[in-house]
């Protein structure tokens, strides 16, 4: 298994290599070669990152043509057993050695061992290390180093590296993620990745950025990636399932009726539907990210860093969100297959071990939530003392005189509604926060006592900020499309709406002047909505335009061919190659003869 794919993922490198393509593009690629991962993911995934972002001009000469050109293969080694989330509390060391000119790594404990590392566990043979750097006997917090860890000839572990896979998991299973620990380990001085901060040969601790997060930037890259991902994760699985839904034929409700394409069911439109608007939505965000990104990158050459806390904000909330969604709806395109869906041979359920390791990787759900909120709470205190809001949180002045918004259920009166919504659930925070300090708890408890309404504030956030980008998105890149198509992309983004209207009509009814009769008046339109997009549901997820190598599912293949797909996977199964098992004749014959 791991070498047909190891070979699986060099065919894919070297392959796209020789086209001269683009990194995005070899991502799409390898989605052809792989129902999981390729153990080569975090090698152009976070180590290239990494080098492109942690290293001087004179760093990147050095290692950056060997990793382009693969000669070395490397990987991203942050988290240790005994911390992923709390980077700051990482227990792997490099203490500088001014003697020799070089770092001593050090893995104090068990709970120091780097884990997870994807393609640590055989494939790598090079690593960044994130470890607490030393100097004078001073500590100056994680830091990014390039370490060799495995002979370049004969791939042996060098002395002093203890390193392996980690074994089984949900999913990600031929990604090779290891374990990694250090005894007294040497590597160079120049082998600190020193664009943000750097160690003179006589040790002395040189800080270059003015920021001091910008250690944590590849991590900001690949939450800024991992949105894109979602919106490409959740179309595969909506084709899948929304083209299933289409072959397959079910019940009777009308007696003299033949039985119906099981697309014809309201709320097989309702689980399926509103995957489709969503991977829209997802990918106009995810471009709306990005060109946000590369406009703080931008400023920050310009050496100016007063955008990142918003970037850092909105990719932390957007990559909390959209990995959630997706693993959400993906388990919905599953449901919506019933018991095909739960065949590895439809490839939804690689779909969502992949969706659902999102999640977690790449920094933690509620932990990324709670970093927004503490950009939300700042801002709406800056807002108290005059200064002026970030464009994200404009929205915010529309609550200072506390009035409440009067529902309009347009489109453009539903995305104003879910801006009083966020609006609304951040200033009770902030309340929430200001009551128990009066009421004699330090700042530090009294945020811990609001963390649960936090999350839902970052998460209304989040919500209103993919409403409108979804929203002006779609009117913008259909300004000059046919009016068929405008219309179909309009019920999209209209679905997109009031659905989530639907689904946080309790904070409507908290943040605005929304009434019964509107939340049915919503409930009408919405099923009436479904009833238009269903003429276009398959010619809405071809257009995704996935070939059947890519989707990989004897469910989802274009011809509709499902029950001979699924009969053809079956009869591949290696326990179908003898009529008779042997384990007949070694357990079961004895036992049915009492000889057990
Ligand atoms: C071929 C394909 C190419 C494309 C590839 C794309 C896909 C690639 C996929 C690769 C597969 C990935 C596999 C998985 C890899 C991993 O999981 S790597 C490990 C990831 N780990 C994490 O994400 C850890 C999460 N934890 C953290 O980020 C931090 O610990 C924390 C939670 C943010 C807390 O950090 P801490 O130092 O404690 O800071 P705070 O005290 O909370 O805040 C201090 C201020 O710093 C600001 N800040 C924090 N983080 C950032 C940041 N990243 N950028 C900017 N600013 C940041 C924070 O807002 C605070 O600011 P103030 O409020 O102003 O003080
Ligand atoms: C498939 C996969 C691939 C990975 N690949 C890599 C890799 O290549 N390189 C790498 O370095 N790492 C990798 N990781 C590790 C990943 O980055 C961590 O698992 C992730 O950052 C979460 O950290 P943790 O595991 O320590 O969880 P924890 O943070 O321990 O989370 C446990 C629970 O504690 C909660 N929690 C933690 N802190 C707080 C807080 N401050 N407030 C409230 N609740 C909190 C969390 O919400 C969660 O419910 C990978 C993980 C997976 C699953």
């Amino acid at each position: 298994m791991y070498g047909q794919i190891v070979r699986d993922g060099l065919v894919n490198v070297t392959g796209i290599e020789d086209l001269g393509l683009t990194s995005p593009v070899l991502q799409r690629t390898s989605d052809a070669f792989f129902k999981e991962i390729s153990p080569f993911l975090l090698h152009f995934g976070m180590f290239v990152p990494t080098i492109i972002g942690q290293c001087t001009p004179e760093q990147q000469a050095k290692w950056l043509p060997l990793a382009m050109d693969l000669k070395i293969i490397g990987t991203y080694a942050q988290t240790e057993l005994g911390h992923g989330t709390f980077i700051r509390g990482l227990e792997t060391t490099a203490t500088y050695d001014a003697s020799t000119e070089q770092f001593i790594l050090k893995t104090p404990k068990l709970s120091s061992y780097k884990w997870w590392a994807g393609g640590l566990g055989k494939t790598a043979n090079h690593c960044i290390v994130l470890a607490q750097l030393y100097t004078k006997g001073v500590c100056h917090g994680p830091h990014p180093f390039i370490v060799q860890i495995r002979d370049t000839e004969t791939h042996m572990p060098l002395p002093g590296i203890k390193v392996g896979e980690i074994g089984p998991k949900l999913g990600f299973n031929t990604a090779d993620n290891g374990f990694l620990g250090f005894e007294d380990f040497r590597i160079p001085r120049e082998n600190l990745m020193m664009k943000n901060a750097q160690v003179t040969k006589d040790g002395t601790y040189v800080k270059v950025a003015r920021h001091g997060k910008l250690t944590y930037g590849t991590m900001v890259f690949v939450r800024v990636m991992l949105v894109s991902d979602m919106a490409y994760c959740l179309a595969k699985a909506v084709t899948i399932a929304v083209r299933y839904s289409a072959v397959r034929r079910q019940s009777q409700p009308k007696p003299d009726q033949p039985e119906p394409q099981v697309l014809d069911y309201l709320t097989q439109q309702h689980k399926l539907f509103i995957c489709i608007s969503t991977a829209h939505a997802m990918k106009l965000t995810s471009t709306w990210l990005w060109n946000t990104f590369t406009g703080v990158l931008a400023d920050m050459r310009d050496g100016n860093t007063d955008t990142l806390p918003e970037l850092h904000a909105l990719s932390s909330c957007l990559k909390a969100i959209s990995t959630s969604d997706t693993s959400a709806l993906i388990e919905q395109c599953r449901f919506a297959c019933g018991g095909h869906g739960y065949m590895y041979s439809s490839n939804l359920p690689a779909l969502y071990s992949f969706a659902t390791a999102t999640r977690t990787y790449e920094g933690d759900y509620t932990v990324l939530l709670l970093q927004t909120a503490r950009f939300l709470v700042k801002s709406w205190e800056q807002m108290d003392e005059g200064k002026p809001l970030t464009p994200t949180l404009a929205y915010l002045e529309q609550s200072r005189n506390g009035s409440q918004v009067s529902w309009d259920d347009s489109p453009e009166g539903i995305v104003r509604g879910f801006d009083a919504v966020a609006a609304g659930r951040i200033g009770a925070c902030v309340k929430s926060i200001r009551k128990h300090i009066n009421n004699g708890m330090d700042y530090e408890d009294a945020w811990q006592m609001t963390t649960v309404q936090l999350v839902g504030a970052a998460e209304a956030h989040c919500r209103a900020v993919i409403c409108r980008v979804y929203r002006d998105e779609t009117a913008r890149l259909t300004a000059g499309c046919s009016p068929g198509v405008k219309a179909v992309l309009d019920q999209l983004s209209t679905l997109y709406l009031l659905y989530w209207a639907l689904e946080r009509t309790g904070d409507l009814l908290r943040f605005s002047s929304l009434s019964e009769r509107d939340i049915e008046n919503l409930q009408a339109r919405y099923e009436a909505l479904l009833l238009k997009i269903r003429p276009n549901a398959v010619g809405l997820v071809d257009a995704f335009d996935f070939r059947d190598e890519v989707l990989m599912s004897t469910l989802g293949s274009y011809d509709g061919r499902v029950y001979e797909r699924l009969m053809e996977e079956a009869l591949k199964t290696p326990l179908n190659r003898e009529p008779v098992s042997d384990s007949f004749h070694k357990y079961i014959k004895p036992m049915m003869q009492g000889k057990l």
